[in-house]
């Protein structure tokens, strides 16, 4: 894939176009004896509101179709419009489903051959150098050239495939009846009020938001200075330990409540004792079937790709799970590292195939979670059981685990600067998306408004001066690869949901997040009887199996933060820290 696929067809066949006529040659003899067979045939079916008779004598209830029934007609009719086989871009004429799907793997390819180099010639990929320097780089000059020279490198020359990407996507989107393509993405969740629920979502999470925000605030104020950070105002984008600042968890080390009290990351262990690619995914299969759930098949292990490929081949490294619905086929490719953090990505990408695995055998179209967001939250859900140190002291990653207050807060701390510090980028990258889809921000904004929504939630600034020869969207994957992102958010607060209902199907006693749902073969009955589902049953359904109830609620993600939440509280109020940032148009020293 490292080359768009026209070039690739213009070197194999010296035509980069595809064309019917090869096919039509295969065919010519059959196609002429069809002619003269059919000669006095008519073509097509234009009696189509003809209906085949009912046969004398069948029973009468047949014409009584029960309201389950017309329900599941009604899911079909959705299913058929959105079928497996995308039709959504089907709809384009020839020329542009070519401009569009050409586009798109342009934008793929550029993003993922993209590369930063330094003055004396030395280049670095996105996976694994910059994402080494910004997880683990204090010097803010170094931070600052891996962040500003992927930017440069990988969102701004995807601007103007982007702009004409989003006209063919809204024409597909409109042929297809909706009213543009974030709509159609939006009706994938069957929610009327879906982007009214999000919001009460985020008000509801906001207030922990800003006191971790706070908190992380004045740690990296002790760190870099107040040259670099102003505590009442946003923080520079490029501190935050990852290339987006969407999750926190790479500067641990500098906003560890108690050094002293018990360690949380396992890299160290993994790394002394020899883990690689194969063993962090063992581990994950072994925690899959401990709950009585579905091993990777044999195939798996032989097809998929657990390891960015050393003979140089260009891959695009995003982590991602692929099923080939062949119902035997299923693979992840993941350019895996030895960290803690991959080992929950490794998780991440599991609870894909584990969910190919248990809806294998439903029709094609159903083969698809209850929502984007539940297929997003699966082995999330049973990563968080991974992480407590007790399960991580179990399989030999953490020495020492002590049961107290200082320990218990180290580790919820490790938990929100991912969770927590996640909501808003997981909020916030549709809400660009939707907008730019329904005409809201015209291309002359692309950037400036994606700063204005980086600043409203996450109360981040970019280091450096933005301008509209910037497409700093274009730098996160999901942008260039057409990957909708709010998928993620409701998995952020769905995961929690399951994550509670598990630990009381598996009788957990004490503190949420301490719970560890490891061997609980009812837990896994619990999550397999939902993944059988697919998308067969509208996702309301698929959460009362679980939680006992329809509805998304950040109630059980609360409760498990809960002792966190109270120690924010009293820790900022004791340092007098202003939540938020209302010097909004601060701007750090360069
Ligand atoms: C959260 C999201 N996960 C994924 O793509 O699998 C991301 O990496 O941005
Ligand atoms: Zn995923």
């Amino acid at each position: 894939s490292s080359q768009p696929w026209p070039d690739v067809l213009q070197d194999a066949i010296g035509n980069n176009k595809l064309d019917a006529s090869s096919l039509m040659k295969y065919f010519d003899p059959i196609i002429k004896w069809l002619e003269k067979q059919n000669v006095n045939e008519t073509l097509g079916w234009p009696d189509f509101n003809w209906v085949p008779p009912i046969p004398e004598g069948y029973p009468e209830d047949i014409g009584k179709i029960n309201s389950e029934q017309i329900a599941q007609k009604q899911k079909i009719k959705t299913i058929i419009y959105f079928s497996k086989i995308d039709i959504e871009r089907a709809a384009l004429s020839t020329p542009q489903l070519e401009e569009y799907n050409t586009l798109l793997s342009n934008m793929e390819t550029k993003y993922s051959v993209a590369q930063v180099c330094r003055d004396n010639g030395m280049c670095h990929p996105l996976d694994p150098d910059l994402q080494k320097i910004m997880a683990e780089s204090r010097d803010y000059d170094e931070l600052l050239f891996a962040w500003k020279g992927w930017r440069d490198a990988a969102g701004k020359v995807l601007r103007q495939d982007y702009k004409r990407y989003v006209e063919l996507a809204n024409t597909a989107a409109k042929l297809n009846g909706h009213s543009d393509n974030g709509a159609f993405w939006r009706s994938l969740y069957e929610t009327p009020t879906f982007e009214e629920d999000l919001e009460a979502l985020w008000k509801e999470l906001e207030p922990l938001y800003q006191n971790v925000h706070a908190y992380v605030r004045r740690a990296l104020y002790k760190k870099y200075g107040s040259k670099h950070i102003n505590l009442k105002g946003p923080i520079p984008a490029h501190l935050l330990g990852n290339m987006w600042a969407q999750t926190w968890s790479g500067i641990m080390d500098l906003a560890m409540p108690y050094p002293d009290a018990t360690q949380v990351d396992a890299t160290p262990a993994m790394v002394s004792q020899g883990w690689n690619a194969v063993r962090m995914f063992k581990e994950s299969d072994n925690f899959f079937t401990s709950l009585g759930l579905l091993p990777m098949p044999q195939e798996f292990w032989e097809k998929s790709m657990l390891e960015k490929p050393s003979n140089g081949r260009q891959v695009v490294c995003h982590a991602s799970a692929w099923d080939f619905y062949n119902r035997k086929d299923f693979r992840i490719k993941q350019c895996t590292v030895v960290t803690m953090d991959d080992l929950i990505t490794a998780h991440h990408e599991m609870g894909h195939v584990q969910y190919f695995l248990q809806y294998k055998d439903q029709p094609v179209s159903f083969r698809d979670g209850a929502n984007p967001g539940f297929h997003e939250a699966i082995g999330d859900v049973l990563a968080l059981s991974v992480s407590t140190p007790k399960h991580l002291q179990s399989i030999g990653l953490l020495d020492k685990v002590e049961n107290n207050h200082e320990s218990d807060i180290n580790f919820l701390m490790s938990m929100a600067l991912d969770k927590i510090a996640f909501l808003p980028f997981g909020y916030l990258m549709d809400q660009w998306r939707w907008k730019v889809f329904d005409g809201r921000i015209p291309s002359t904004e692309y950037n400036k408004e994606w700063w204005n929504l980086r600043m409203k939630y996450q109360g981040l600034c970019p280091p450096v001066t933005r301008t509209e020869d910037d497409f700093d969207p274009g730098a996160k994957f999901h942008i260039p690869a057409n990957v909708p992102y709010v998928r993620y958010f409701v998995s952020f607060i769905i995961q929690f949901q399951f994550h509670k209902a598990l630990c009381d199907a598996a009788k957990h006693v004490g503190p949420l997040h301490t719970c560890d749902i490891y061997k609980s073969k009812e837990a896994g009955k619990l999550l397999g009887d939902v993944m059988k589902l697919g998308f067969s049953k509208p996702w309301p359904e698929a959460m009362a199996m679980i939680t006992g109830q329809p509805k998304m609620s950040a109630q059980p993600l609360m409760e498990y933060f809960q002792p966190l939440i109270e120690w924010l509280e009293k820790e900022n109020n004791k340092n007098n820290d202003t939540r938020g940032w209302p010097e909004y148009d601060w701007k750090p020293n360069v």
